[in-house]
Order: C-alpha cells, then structure tokens, then sequence
C-alpha cells in the first residue's frame, strides 16, 4: 500500500534532525583526537574526554525529543542512563562511517583500538562499526534510530513504560515509513535497522565488564561519566 509521512510526520521529523546536527562535539574537543601522543595512557584520557563532551551532546539532543520533557522527571534520567552508551556506540558508529574529512575516522579507531580495551570486545565493537556502515543511513535516519534507542521503555527503573512507549511507537512509525521511501529496493532495511539496536544492546553489556576491567587498572572517570554509568 501506498506509505506516506503525514504532515506531523514531517514536523518530527525535521525538529528530531535538526536538533541530532546541531548537538555535535565541539570542533575543537574532536580535533584533538588527531594530536600526535599515542600511549594507551593518552588515548584513554582523550576517549575519556570525548565520551563526556558526547554525554553532554546527549542531555542537550534529548530535550529537543517531543514529549521527552513531558515524561516523570526520573523516568527521563532513567532513559539517559540507560541508553547513553547505545546511543554512544551509534555516535561513534556514524563517525567511522561518513569517513570524516580529516582523517578522524582512522586516528579514532587508533586510539580505540589502544585503549586497554581487551580483544573479545573490539572484535563486535569494530563488527558492529562496519553493519552500521554499510546501512548507508541517511541523517534523518541516523537522528530518528538515536531517538528509539534512547525512548526505550524497559530501561533499568523506568516507572511509567507505558508513557515512553507511546513516545516510542510515535518515532519507530515515522522510521519505519522513511525506511520504505529511502530504500524503495529494500523492503527489509527497517527490519535490519531493528536488528542493530539488539546488537546495542549486547555492546552495552559488553561495554559494562569494559568498565570494570579499566576501574581494575585504576583508570579514572569524569564525575558526569561516573554518574551516568554508576562506576
Ligand atoms: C570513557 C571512554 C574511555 C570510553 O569508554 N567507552 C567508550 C566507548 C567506546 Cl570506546 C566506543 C563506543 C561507545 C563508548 Cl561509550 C569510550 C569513548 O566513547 C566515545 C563516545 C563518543 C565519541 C564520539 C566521538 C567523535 C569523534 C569525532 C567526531 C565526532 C563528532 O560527533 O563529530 C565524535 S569519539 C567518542 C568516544
């Protein structure tokens, strides 16, 4: 049947992607991921810093989701908390994938890679890096996905779930009907978007038991990392 975006549709659509290009990591913090240090002290410490200018992107990007600020004032700290690294992950999966003109792309997968992260988790990380690539998402596409992952209702201590999943089913409808007109030949692609937020969410285990094992070796978090990932 025929698909079409309403007019409302539309509305969202732009107010969501907007708002995703607008709230980007200052030129000046990403730049510095193209500084000549590359000790694993280094690139830790610089990770550490675009980590918490993106948690900051984060806070700011979702305020501009409609209804975000309308929901229980924990319940929406709740979804920051618990979406935050997913949303992180698709961040830094977009990074690699529109090939940034400055070289970011292979420095940051440099540093990431000499980070004293352990082998059994680059491994999916860098395999999750290349399925979103090969997406070939358009930005409305990549600003509505970071929305569904972060309205999630069965986050950790969400009370009212019924109210994001409202919000939720609101976005996942515009996404779906954008999927079927950018990718006329791909009846499948929304179902393969779908897929990758089941692979966020194993990163983000994975992601946890990284946590541990740089707390192991003493590294240290900013105070906004150590209170959005509770280390
Ligand atoms: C605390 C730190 C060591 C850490 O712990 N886990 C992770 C992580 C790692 Cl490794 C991988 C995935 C997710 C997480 Cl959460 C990190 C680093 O997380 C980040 C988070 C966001 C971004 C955005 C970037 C970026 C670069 C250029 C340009 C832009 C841009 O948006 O223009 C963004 S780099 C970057 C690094």
């Amino acid at each position: 049947e025929k698909v079409e975006i309403t007019k409302e549709q539309q509305a969202l659509m732009k107010i969501i992607t907007d708002a995703y290009n607008r709230h980007q990591i200052p030129q000046d913090v990403a730049k510095k991921l193209l500084q000549d240090q590359y000790s694993a002290e280094e690139n830790f410490l610089l990770l550490t810093e675009m980590a918490t200018s993106q948690v900051q992107v984060l806070v700011e990007f979702t305020k501009n989701i409609p209804g975000f600020l309308s929901l229980d004032r924990e319940d929406q700290i709740a979804l920051l908390k618990g979406s935050a690294v997913e949303a992180m992950f698709l961040r830094s999966a977009q990074v690699f994938s529109r090939k940034m003109p400055s070289g970011h792309t292979e420095v940051l997968e440099e540093r990431i890679r000499k980070s004293g992260i352990s082998e059994e988790f680059i491994t999916p990380m860098f395999n999750f890096y290349k399925s979103i690539g090969e997406l070939h998402m358009v930005q409305e596409e990549q600003a509505l996905l970071t929305t569904v992952t972060i309205l999630t209702p069965d986050r950790p201590y969400v009370k009212d779930q019924q109210a994001v999943e409202r919000l939720q089913e609101t976005m996942l409808d515009v996404l779906r009907k954008l999927c079927v007109l950018q990718h006329p030949q791909e009846p499948q692609y929304f179902a393969r978007l779908l897929g990758r937020l089941t692979e966020l969410r194993t990163l983000s285990h994975y992601h946890t038991e990284m946590l541990v094992s740089w707390r192991m070796n003493d590294h240290k978090f900013t105070p906004l990392l150590c209170e959005i990932w509770d280390v």
